[in-house]
């Protein structure tokens, strides 16, 4: 089950519709590319009328059929960057466009993985489309199959592992149709097999129609090798971007305490 699914299916909107968090389209979004923001800035209130800046002019744009990382220190701002693009946070300043439908994965797939089986829990998000059984069940089973996970169809969702979960959420988001996954530091406490599971899920959800892009936020540096490119944060500002490996030797000659820091 995704966030959206959640949302939708349980609480009134938090947010006005999409369409009213940005009021200016950016030209050309749509050309090839899921994800472009412009100066985007987000600022909280700190008490005296005073504003405290989270995001300071972020641009960047992510081409569609990508998977792009987010690396950066902890409290860089990267959690609020994909709250944003997913619509759960609305910016101060600065447009955005991202395409739809998109969905956001958490951390603990405990918070988005509820349902008894992985069954009902991917196909829990297709309820209110009025599809036959067939159509639901064609749409679980190509979506647990992009994720590697065909096999745990009638699994309870509780005696999965953390890695499993986490392809389960994917593949709710993929039987939605989903654009644009949004994945906010989903190995953090994955074991290495779970880890390489989840990202190789990941790389085989995006196949090769460039229908699906992918965000991912991480502290976990070997695994920009699997990144068609990536973004370094610093203080709510994006001050690298470019593929996988100049961004690691950018991190190592920039920061060397932050390797050690992430590493340990
Ligand atoms: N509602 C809030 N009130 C006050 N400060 C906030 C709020 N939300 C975020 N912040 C602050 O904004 C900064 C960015 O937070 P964010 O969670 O986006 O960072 P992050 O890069 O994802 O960090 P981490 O790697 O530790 O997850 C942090 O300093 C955080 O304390």
């Amino acid at each position: 089950m995704n966030l959206s699914s959640l949302i939708r299916s349980f609480t009134v909107p938090l947010l006005p519709p999409p369409h009213s968090i940005v009021p200016s389209r950016i030209d050309g979004a749509e050309n090839g590319i899921a994800i472009e923001c412009s100066n985007l800035n987000y600022s909280i209130a700190s008490g005296q009328r005073k504003m405290l800046p989270i995001l300071r002019d972020c641009s960047f744009s992510v081409p569609s059929g990508q998977l792009w990382m987010l690396l950066g220190p902890n409290g860089c701002g990267k959690s609020t960057l994909l709250k944003i693009l997913a619509g759960l946070l609305k910016p101060t300043k600065g447009s955005l466009h991202v395409k739809r439908p998109r969905s956001f994965v958490f951390q603990n797939p405990d918070h988005q993985v509820v349902m008894p089986t992985v069954e009902a829990d991917v196909a829990f998000g297709l309820g209110k489309l009025n599809l036959t059984h067939d159509e639901v069940r064609s749409k679980v089973a190509n979506a647990l199959d992009a994720v590697g996970m065909s096999e745990y169809l009638q699994r309870p969702v509780q005696t999965l592992s953390g890695g499993q979960k986490q392809r389960v959420a994917i593949a709710g988001a993929l039987a939605e149709a989903c654009k644009v996954l949004l994945l906010d530091e989903l190995t953090t406490f994955l074991d290495e097999s779970d880890q390489f599971g989840v990202i190789k899920a990941v790389k085989n959800s995006l196949g090769d129609s460039g229908e699906v892009t992918a965000l991912w936020v991480t502290h976990r540096l070997e695994e920009l090798e699997y990144a068609d490119g990536a973004f370094y944060m610093e203080d709510g500002k994006i001050v690298m971007q470019g593929d996988g490996a100049s961004i690691l030797n950018f991190i190592k000659t920039r920061q060397i305490s932050y390797i050690d820091r992430i590493n340990r």
